[in-house]
């Protein structure tokens, strides 16, 4: 795939680069361990303020970051703006908190004697440069995740992003270089993804993270395996969205569609399968496809436009030919199922829901990258967990319910890596992110993600002391 800036809204080719040639590769490579050398002695001090730098920086710019990745890959602008917003908030926590989430640890005085110590404790050291293979759907969000919390425990980074998005690619490299942080400690590799392997086997590469599809996952983790590398691997997901008999439904239905039509549908995250209990099945049904017909699809910088053009014409066509299978075998589509006829250019997809799917069907087993929410009906909760769980992925799930027992039962049962009642999944700097089965492992944000990139050294000191 050529690395290039095709506008989504209109199928044009803005804007092509020439991926970096090995000599280039070498010279970051080069650039990126040297930087952390000196990079993981500076103190949290320091970093934070640099951090901070960025963030300011950031938000300076977040009209025409937003503009930028409207351009490249077809979000509304309000929603590209709310992703610089969220970008800044989560520098701006990590320079504030990454001190105290890698402060020394002091196991119990039991367990020091025990060990014949005479005192001991756990240090977080960064590793060193970590490759961040990073995708289109929220280009500078799932970057800044990775880079905020690996810049400020020490470790520098180096971010092949996915090769539609080379302009944000380019930006957050000059950001993190405004911002004051050496040369080195961030940069951007402009290569398409037959360089990954040969990257991921460098020496100078210790760790990467990577957030994409399941085959680029199962790609990298082998290879880096192969080379017993460190990897976090944030993966595709089919979340389940359960609606239960006591759920608020007005909440739950206007909650459903922005959890599916978010950045047009094409979010891990997003909620896919819409599990619904029979008591409440037609109500939710009716007024969900009434709300989800109503959306305005159309050009993403109109400030009235809900849901944009999908990122590609690959990304649409993958989607077409799931909703096409699903129909074909029996499915029903209750709105939408198709282009919308008046936006003839661009990569746009109608909001869709299905109804009557079944385990035969592409779209049950399948993430769906795009605005198509499958709604299945069941008669107890037993019903709902089992087809909840009835997929490969874990990344989140949502539940509407005000029982309290029912929430017990869901946060022991459902297999996933968040459970959110009562309102829609959504990562936020605080939280762990991640999920589990073919969603991948590790987490992301929070004290769990920034100690992902860290060497938990044990340090121990003798009784001659
Ligand atoms: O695509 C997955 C990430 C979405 C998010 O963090 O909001």
């Amino acid at each position: 795939m050529a690395i290039a800036t095709v506008n989504p809204a209109t199928g044009e080719t803005l804007k092509t680069f020439e991926p970096h040639n090995a000599g280039e590769i070498e010279e970051r490579l080069v650039r990126a361990e040297r930087a952390f050398r000196e990079h993981r002695l500076t103190g949290f001090a320091e970093r934070s303020r640099l951090m901070h730098r960025a963030a300011d920086l950031l938000e300076e710019d977040q009209d025409a970051a937003a503009r930028m990745m409207t351009t490249e890959m077809g979000k509304p602008l309000a929603a590209a703006r709310a992703e610089a917003a969220k970008c800044v908030k989560a520098m701006r926590w990590y320079a504030e908190h990454a001190e105290a989430q890698l402060a020394d640890e002091h196991p119990a005085p039991s367990d020091v004697a025990d060990s014949g110590a005479a005192r001991a404790f756990v240090r977080y050291r960064p590793l060193g440069p970590v490759l961040a293979v990073m995708p289109w759907n929220f280009p500078l969000w799932q970057v800044v995740r990775f880079a905020a919390p690996a810049l400020m425990a020490g470790n520098t980074g180096l971010l092949k992003h996915a090769s539609n998005v080379p302009q944000t690619a380019l930006y957050l490299e000059e950001l993190f270089r405004r911002a004051g942080f050496p040369e080195g400690v961030f940069q951007t590799l402009l290569v398409g993804s037959d360089a990954i392997a040969g990257l991921l086997r460098d020496e100078r590469i210790v760790a990467a993270t990577l957030t994409g599809s399941e085959p680029a996952g199962r790609s990298v983790a082998s290879i880096a395996g192969d080379e017993i590398k460190k990897t976090v691997l944030e993966l595709g997901g089919s979340d389940p969205y359960l609606v239960l008999p006591s759920a608020d439904l007005d909440k739950a239905v206007r909650t459903a569609v922005t959890a599916r039509v978010q950045n047009a549908g094409q979010s891990c995250i997003a909620a896919k399968r819409f599990i619904v209990h029979t008591d409440v099945y037609d109500t939710f049904t009716a007024r969900f496809v009434e709300r989800m017909s109503a959306l305005k699809v159309g050009d993403p910088t109109a400030d009235d436009t809900d849901v944009g053009p999908l990122s590609s014409a690959q990304g649409r066509s993958d989607l077409e030919e799931l909703v096409d299978d699903a129909t074909r075998r029996g499915a029903t589509a209750q709105c939408g199922g198709g282009r919308p006829l008046h936006l003839p250019d661009g990569w746009y997809y109608e909001p869709t829901v299905l109804t009557g799917v079944t385990e035969d069907m592409r779209i049950h087993r399948e993430e769906a990258f795009g605005p198509v929410a499958s709604v299945y009906r069941v008669d107890s909760l037993d019903e709902a967990v089992e087809l909840a769980n009835g997929t490969s992925f874990g990344l989140s799930s949502n539940a509407w319910t005000r029982d309290s027992a029912e929430q017990e039962r869901l946060t022991r049962d459902l297999e996933a890596g968040g459970v959110f009642f009562n309102g829609m999944t959504a990562s936020h700097p605080g939280l762990p992110f991640g999920g589990v089965k073919r969603s991948g492992y590790g987490r992301e944000l929070a004290g769990h993600g920034i100690r992902e990139f860290c060497n938990a050294t044990t340090v121990w000191f003798g009784p001659e002391e």
